[in-house]
């Protein structure tokens, strides 16, 4: 019985069953007409900008929740504020708090991961991993970029972090290595162009000002009617999700409360206890050392 999450109509509901895979696609709310909006999230990252609660944690935690349901998906939490991502710690192989020091080292090793995977891939002759691979698919999770670019460390460590964050969402898509983060800041000093462009899915919630809602959307939407600034103050969850080659949507995600977040976070780290000792590609038991 899969999938686990269920869409009601008001928000998103646990029904026990077969684990998630991350190779499937990720529920995230409804667009004008009612009907599902659903995100490929494998060999691709997403972007959520926009104000201070308009619903940027709510779409991050979507994207968590289905990467932790997923036992072929590990999980790197960056969390300067602690407590928008801290529900998932126990499905996390690692939490960064406000810590840039130990930002940096995670992004190292994850880079290190990325670069020994491009080799077995090389090794192999092939382009991309798939979903038989040995090794598992990486949801990176930043709940405030800005935080760890801006405002943590000292200067030489923002510019690490930024650099070692570029390095995995430009090269980490084909071995498995999904980025999702969020600002509050949607500006050309946290998300240059070039950055931005990274990001297949972008999602904007309310922006003040036209140009926000391009930095998050792509130069030019505004101009085609398509601004962030338009969308109420009232509807927190509500934005504009565009695909990389395709037209901005408007959607209103599915909101996951504090208690529907600890439920499935408990459920997802039990099941991740239990299959620690099982393959995640055909969920049979495997030996363990003793
Ligand atoms: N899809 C949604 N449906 C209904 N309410 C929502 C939705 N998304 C967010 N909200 C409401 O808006 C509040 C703020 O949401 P959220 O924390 O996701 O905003 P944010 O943009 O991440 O804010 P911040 O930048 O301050 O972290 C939530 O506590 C919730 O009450």
């Amino acid at each position: 019985m899969s999938p686990v999450l269920v869409a009601d109509g008001s928000g998103v509901s646990l029904q026990a069953g077969l684990p998630l895979s991350i190779f499937d696609p990720v529920y995230i709310g409804i667009d004008e007409f009612g009907d599902p909006v659903t995100l490929q999230l494998i060999y691709r990252n997403l972007l959520a900008g926009g104000l201070m609660d308009t619903g940027k944690s709510a779409i991050i935690n979507l994207a968590v929740a289905h990467a932790a349901l997923s036992l072929d998906c590990k999980l790197a939490l960056f969390d300067g504020k602690q407590v928008e991502m801290g529900q998932w710690r126990p499905c996390a192989e690692v939490f960064v708090g406000p810590d840039i020091v130990h930002a940096i080292s995670v992004l190292r090793r994850l880079q290190i991961m990325m670069d020994n995977r491009y080799s077995y891939l090389v090794a192999c002759g092939r382009r991309k991993i798939k979903r038989t691979d040995v090794f598992v698919p990486y949801l990176i999770a930043i709940d405030e970029i800005a935080y760890f670019t801006t405002v943590a460390g000292d200067k030489k460590q923002q510019e690490d972090f930024s650099k070692l964050l570029r390095d995995l969402v430009a090269r980490g898509r084909a071995v498995g290595i999904i980025t999702v983060a969020a600002t509050q800041r949607p500006s050309h000093d946290i998300i240059p162009t070039s950055l931005r462009d990274l990001f297949s899915w972008r999602f904007a919630g309310r922006c003040t000002t036209d140009s926000s809602s391009d930095v998050i959307l792509g130069f030019g939407w505004e101009k085609k009617g398509w601004s962030a600034t338009a969308l109420s103050v009232d509807n927190p969850g509500s934005g504009l999700l565009i695909a990389e080659n395709g037209s901005p949507r408007l959607v209103k995600t599915a909101y996951l409360d504090d208690r529907t977040c600890a439920a499935i976070a408990a459920y997802a780290a039990n099941m991740r206890a239990t299959a620690s000792t099982h393959d995640h590609r055909t969920q049979r038991p495997v030996l363990v050392a003793a």
